[in-house]
């Protein structure tokens, strides 16, 4: 199956203001900006995160803050702290940190700890937090009461860069990641890249396989800019940091407004490297595997099973191998085993009449969306980043 090309009426909005960006998510009526601030919460202004709150939802009474347990001091306390002088009252749920809370068990918690604070169609819930904490408190905000009002706060690399735009909400079942879940878009996203400066090292290089990601699919400039810069982004330097999250976010963006409910085939292409890395995460045990390292070694055999089909170069699996070692992420998983990873695979939501799909490269900035794909070439894929 062809991906259909970027349509030419959509693209995302950017608008840079004072220190801040603000690239629009188009969706109609259910458009929402992505706000890029440097530490600016509590501003009285527009550009605060409480005004942009009251510029995004007008009437909120009534905020729940969910947030990861282990930020708890700091970045959800100064949304918390923004929110002081505001005349809305604030229910606070703290959520733990790490891929085990998106479960169904603390799921079905949420739902009551909602329904315990007096949540009502009229609050909104205020994720803090990574991409666990996002898309759990995204889905308890999409079904209690069939739909609260949802505002995205990021506080990793890969939140910020991938997660907490689109709308993609869920949780993971023990046989495959994020398979029960729903799309509901958030009324803002709201990414202050100060929080970037207590992010373990660890975390920080997670979500710059997302970064990674979005060259390789559909921006082939950015991928040229990652190649020269790497460094300066390893070591957080603001400028280049933000321009790489502006762009991600851009890249997201475009993607979502062109096929917000992965129907067309064009936001499949979001799933590069995911078909490999969700089933590397799942037989690893959640939680042993960070998302973006699962990314990154998923990327590599994606790109061997393009290189193997004859779809792309392998001057393109250099060069990727190249920036993905170079930003300090895993390339390959010893304990990669395709008798059990392919069967979680067949779970893929790409899966179309039974048969699997993949995301596979054609060149830089170029991927397609591949069937009928034969198994021995996947198993070879997973074979070729697992002895090394
Ligand atoms: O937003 C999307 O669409 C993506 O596929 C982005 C992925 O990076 C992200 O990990 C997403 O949550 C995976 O979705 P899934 O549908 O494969 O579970």
């Amino acid at each position: 199956m062809s991906i259909p090309p970027r349509s030419e009426s959509t693209s995302a909005r950017t608008r840079p203001t004072n220190n801040a960006t603000e690239i629009t998510v188009d969706l109609g009526q259910r458009s929402y900006p992505i706000c890029i601030e440097s530490s600016a919460t509590g501003r009285p202004d527009e550009s605060g995160f409480a005004g942009r709150l009251r510029a995004a939802l007008g009437d909120c009474t009534h905020a729940i803050v969910i947030q990861d347990a282990a930020i708890a001091t700091s970045a959800g306390q100064q949304i918390l702290d923004s929110l002081a002088g505001e005349d809305i009252r604030i229910s606070e749920i703290e959520v733990a940190s790490g891929e085990t809370s998106k479960s169904t068990d603390r799921l079905a918690e949420l739902w009551s700890e909602l329904l315990d604070c007096g949540a009502d169609r009229r609050s909104v819930v205020i994720a803090v937090g990574g991409g666990v904490i996002g898309d759990l408190a995204g889905f308890a905000a999409a079904t209690f009461t069939r739909g609260l009002r949802f505002v995205q706060v990021p506080t990793t690399l890969l939140a910020m860069v991938d997660s907490s735009v689109g709308g993609k909400t869920g949780i993971n079942l023990p046989g495959g990641k994020n398979m029960v879940g729903a799309f509901w878009q958030p009324h803002l996203v709201w990414i202050d890249t100060d929080f970037l400066a207590t992010l373990p090292r660890r975390e920080y290089l997670s979500g710059l396989a997302e970064v990674i990601k979005y060259g390789v699919i559909e921006d082939a400039p950015f991928f040229d800019y990652l190649e020269t810069n790497i460094a300066a982004i390893l070591e957080r330097e603001p400028q280049t940091t933000r321009h790489a999250i502006s762009r991600s976010c851009q890249s997201k963006a475009r993607v979502v407004a062109d096929d917000e409910r992965e129907t067309t085939g064009r936001r499949a292409i979001l799933n590069y490297g995911h078909t490999f890395a969700h089933a590397i995460e799942a037989t690893a045990g959640y939680g042993v595997m960070l998302h973006g390292e699962a990314v990154a070694i998923g990327m590599q055999m994606a790109a061997s099973l393009g290189v193997d089909l004859g779809l792309c170069s392998d001057e393109l699996l250099r060069r990727q191998t190249a920036l993905i070692q170079a930003a300090g992420l895993p390339r390959s998983w010893a304990e990669a085993d395709p008798a059990k990873m392919v069967p979680v695979m067949a779970h893929d939501k790409k899966v179309a009449h039974g048969k699997l799909r993949f995301v596979l490269p054609q060149e830089i900035g170029s991927v397609g969306l591949i069937a009928d794909v034969p198994q021995e070439k996947v198993v070879a894929a997973i074979r070729s980043w697992s002895d090394r």
